[in-house]
């Protein structure tokens, strides 16, 4: 058995689910390579960028061996990485990047991003000449927004000497713009801004979006007609959920693409950098033990469980119009249990992978509605302590039917996993601590 930790940074990801082709596209501005996990230590390491789904699927070619995978697993340079992973040249002297965390007063902004970015700074990954903004509605200061980060900030590395020197450096990077999300004026004021910290340089402009997905098309909208960059690159993080079902992901595609040319757009699935998810392909591909191991012959079902000790705590705006299955297992699980069951992919680049994805997901059968078990958790009391409700949570309606524990029995259709039950569970406010495990039942009753 193998348990996730709760806390590593962000990974991008290719957002659908169904497998069709939607157009083709060149990404050669995308840093594309899968990069692997060497050590526990370099946390940066853990963010993927992975190309868009909808570039078209390049037919496979015959000449992979486990071999040069598992090189490819094992190898790649320090400052390699810096660049591939993040996409951004730390010894570029001439330009700079400006970062806009659109929606920086909410959840993820404080829990992850800004550690992630601090993490990337700490590594030395961003380049000499970055700045951080905070965007949201809350009124804040730069001094109030240092003060929001830097309580969220942790030298979780490893404890090295300068780090809280480092924080200091990192923090006066950041500055705050307070404006709405769906006003051109407010991101002019924003653009003025970032020019006053570029100062004349080749601007590269990033946009994460950490806010929620119904407020995405006007965020997007402003920012890229009032403080697109105008000399270097303009892009763009979506997280998820990326639309509630396949016509409304399409609608959100369609409508991204009024203002970003498609490599402009990155859609991250934070699961994906967590270590042992990326070292999923490691175990599989560069063990000689386990890849004859992995198939309906020696496993009996595979599980993969995703269990908070907390609920909605105040995010029941968004939550509740989603519920645990969009929010958690159409994409966190599905991704993880597309890498999971996937057969070898022709190389570690990214549309490879993808590829080698889609086709499991399109192998997969139909969920069936006697295969799926919802609930929604209630109040109760443990140790003279009272623990409330879902619908206790002032930001979910109090009649809220909108489940927040699933569990579901999925099959993959082929050769390699006929018959073998991936069971998915994800439940908030579960009595078990954070954590996503996986278990793979093989037959003779061991856990991995
Ligand atoms: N929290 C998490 O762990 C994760 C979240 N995500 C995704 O990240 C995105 C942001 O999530 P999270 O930070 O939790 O969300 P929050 O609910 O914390 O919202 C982020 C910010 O958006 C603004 N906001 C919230 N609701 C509205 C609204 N109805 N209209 C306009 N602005 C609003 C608020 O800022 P202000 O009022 O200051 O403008 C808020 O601080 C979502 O797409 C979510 O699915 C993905 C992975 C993990
Ligand atoms: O995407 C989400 O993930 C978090 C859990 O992330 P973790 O990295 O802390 O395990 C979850 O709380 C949130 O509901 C969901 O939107």
């Amino acid at each position: 058995m193998s348990t996730l930790s709760s806390s590593h940074c962000s990974a991008s990801y290719s957002s659908t689910f169904n497998g069709r082709r939607q157009r083709s596209t060149k990404l050669s501005s995308i840093p594309k390579r899968f990069v692997p996990v060497k050590s526990a230590r370099n946390s940066y390491q853990n963010l993927v960028l992975l190309q868009d789904v909808s570039s078209t699927m390049t037919p496979i070619e015959n000449d992979s061996t486990l071999k040069k995978l598992k090189d490819g697993l094992l190898s790649a340079t320090s400052s390699e990485e810096c660049e591939d992973v993040v996409g951004f040249d730390s010894n570029d002297k001439n330009s700079t990047v400006s970062i806009t965390v659109v929606g920086a007063s909410g959840d993820l902004a404080k829990k992850k991003i800004f550690p992630a970015l601090f993490a990337l700074f700490y590594e030395d990954c961003l380049p000499e000449h970055f700045t951080v903004f905070g965007y949201a509605r809350s009124k804040m200061t730069d001094a109030e927004l240092r003060n929001m980060v830097s309580k969220t900030l942790t030298c979780r590395i490893d404890k090295r000497e300068n780090c809280g020197e480092k924080m200091e450096q990192f923090l006066k990077r950041c500055f705050y713009h307070s404006g709405q999300y769906d006003s051109e004026e407010n991101f002019t004021e924003l653009d003025k801004k970032l020019k006053e910290h570029e100062a004349g340089r080749v601007s590269n402009r990033l946009f994460y979006l950490s806010i929620p997905p119904n407020i995405f098309i006007d965020a997007v909208k402003c920012a890229s007609l009032s403080a697109s960059s105008a000399n270097g690159w303009t892009r763009v993080i979506v997280e998820k959920p990326f639309g509630r079902d396949s016509e409304s992901s399409a609608a959100l595609t369609n409508d991204l693409k009024q203002y970003l040319a498609e490599d402009q757009i990155f859609r991250i699935d934070h699961y994906l950098g967590k270590e042992l998810v990326e070292n999923l392909s490691v175990l599989r591909f560069s063990n000689l033990i386990f890849e004859p191991l992995w198939s309906r012959q020696y496993i009996r079902n595979v599980q993969f469980i995703f269990s908070e000790d907390f609920g909605t705590e105040g995010r029941g705006g968004y939550f509740d119009n989603y519920g645990i299955i969009r929010d958690i297992m159409q994409n966190h699980l599905l991704q993880i249990l597309a890498l999971f069951a996937m057969e070898t992919p022709v190389s570690l680049d990214a549309e490879d992978i993808r590829n080698e994805k889609v086709k499991v997901l399109r192998s997969m059968k139909p969920l069936q509605l006697e295969d799926v078990v919802i609930g929604q958790y209630k109040s109760h009391t443990k140790g003279g302590v009272t623990y409330p409700a879902y619908t206790d949570d002032k930001t979910v309606p109090k009649d809220s039917l909108t489940p927040t524990f699933a569990a579901a029995a999925l099959f993959i259709d082929n050769a390699r996993w006929d018959g073998v039950p991936f069971l998915m569970k994800a439940g908030k406010a579960l009595h078990t601590k954070g954590y996503v495990e996986s278990r793979n039942r093989f037959l003779s009753h061991t856990c991995v």
